[in-house]
């Protein structure tokens, strides 16, 4: 095994990710409510020695009803069903810094730390349209702007919660009835902008002390909040440049920190789409591209990249999109997407079939060799820390990759053959840190 080593991600999604794959015959759509296959999934991704799994999670119905697969679970609840199904794949559940409270996420993922055994992950999003906002009291959204200083400011909190029973805090003397350490549990009284906690916790600190911090938003305010907090982030790139520059980018904002650049993993996502030959995997991918249905596709890019696009022919090229400093949704992804149509000068029908399989993530149809080509190339030149693995059809693309393209990946050298840390952290090579209480009292 070489000094660096690769990490992969199942980012786990329904019945998969490709946009129609509840109508694929290799999928089952009341799969979508039972929690047996999404323990199923995970233990699969734990076969293949995975760091972690992945759920995604909006506060809203996305998309178009009638033609999506829209309904999912709460990923911090689902997720605790899948640890006792588990032993020791890492768990990350998406929550929104937009449209929570930071004393009750707190309390939740210290539950699953606790409860997973240290294997508990944050996929930290802002959360970006209105259609969430109006679930929650308001009209209109928080600007983009805004959305990433409450985030900041909802992390000061968070962390500062986690930290807040130093590790030594139990006492549990049932001769003298000292159950903690008064001394080493800290209010916080946190007072900002947007929010007034007085703290402390009422949970012990966590096995990993916090949950791991993953982050995927990667406009100009999403790298700078990456780079203060992120351990891990996603990101989506369709070309191996913008991955580079990408990657580059971010670990020089991370050093810039302080931080080591080591220290934050870049998983961009790959859409394995697999076949014994290649004409087998192109034909499975033009299977799935043609069971899209357009209007429904066209409202997902629709409010995707917040630009309307309802009443545009499907077989004429995209208009001009506006400047990105007006659009106020997800501003990468937008930017993806406006460069992939204009490079390609696609038709909107054309681009609908380019993003179906990934929504903006990289689509690779090929043998398992092409696919292990792809990520060792990515890993080794500067585009990737490792892979946000996005199966189009679940479960059986998962089971495709971990059954045919990690045995290829480990033979390289590149990949564990077995788990050597228990904990999230430890899978990844990231730092237990130290509450800042405890490190406060050591000055
Ligand atoms: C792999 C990946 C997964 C994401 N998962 C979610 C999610 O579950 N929920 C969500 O609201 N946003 C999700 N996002 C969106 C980002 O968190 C972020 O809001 C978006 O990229 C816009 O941020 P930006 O304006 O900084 O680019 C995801 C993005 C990526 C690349």
């Amino acid at each position: 095994m070489s000094a660096r080593e690769l990490h992969l991600n199942a980012f786990l999604m329904g019945v998969g990710h490709h946009e129609a794959a509840w109508r694929h015959p290799r999928a089952d759509p009341r799969a979508l409510d039972e929690v047996a296959h999404f323990q199923h999934l995970a233990r699969i991704a734990e076969r293949g020695t995975f760091d972690s799994v992945f759920l995604a999670d909006g506060v809203q119905i996305w998309g178009d009803v009638r033609h999506t697969a829209a309904n999912r679970f709460e990923p911090i609840t689902l997720l605790t069903a899948i640890s006792q199904a588990t032993e020791r794949i890492g768990l990350i559940a998406t929550a929104s810094t937009g449209f929570s409270e930071p004393y009750n996420l707190a309390r939740l993922f210290s539950s699953l730390d606790h409860i997973s055994g240290g294997r508990a992950g944050w996929n930290i999003v802002t959360t970006a349209g209105d259609r969430s906002a109006q679930n929650f009291n308001r009209e209109v959204n928080f600007d983009h702007a805004e959305r990433y200083q409450r985030a900041d400011e909802f992390l000061d909190v968070t962390t500062a919660l986690w930290d807040s029973w130093e590790d030594d805090a139990l006492v549990v003397d049932r001769e003298s009835g000292v159950f903690a350490d008064d001394a080493k549990v800290h209010e916080i009284n946190h007072k900002g902008r947007f929010f007034s906690v007085r703290g402390p916790l009422n949970a012990v600190r966590a096995p990993q002390g916090r949950p791991l911090l993953v982050q995927a938003g990667s406009s100009e305010d999403g790298k700078e909040f990456a780079s203060a907090w992120a351990e891990a982030v996603f990101t989506a790139h369709q070309a191996h440049g913008d991955a580079t520059a990408f990657y580059a980018d971010l670990k020089r904002r991370v050093t810039a920190r302080g931080r080591d650049a080591d220290d934050v993993k870049v998983l961009p996502g790959i859409v394995p789409v697999l076949g014994g030959t290649e004409a087998e995997a192109r034909a499975l991918a033009e299977e799935l591209d043609g069971l899209i249905i357009p209007v429904r596709a066209v409202r997902q890019l629709t409010e995707l990249i917040g630009v309307d696009l309802t009443d545009h022919p499907l077989d004429e090229r995209l208009p001009e999109f506006p400047p990105v400093s007006q659009v106020n949704g997800a501003k990468s992804r937008f930017e993806l997407v406006r460069d992939l149509a204009q490079r390609e000068r696609l038709t909107l029908r054309q681009l609908l079939g380019r993003l179906g399989g990934g929504r903006g993530h990289q689509v690779v149809a090929g043998t398992p060799e092409q696919i292990a080509d792809h990520v060792e190339l990515w890993f080794t030149t500067g585009a990737a820390d490792g892979f946000n693995v996005m199966a189009p059809l679940l479960p059986s693309g998962l089971e495709d990759f971990v059954d045919h393209v990690v045995p290829l990946l480990r033979a390289r050298g590149l990949f564990r053959t077995e788990y050597t840390g228990r904990t999230l952290r430890e899978h990844y090579g990231l730092p237990r840190p130290v509450s800042r209480y405890a490190a406060a009292s050591l000055i």
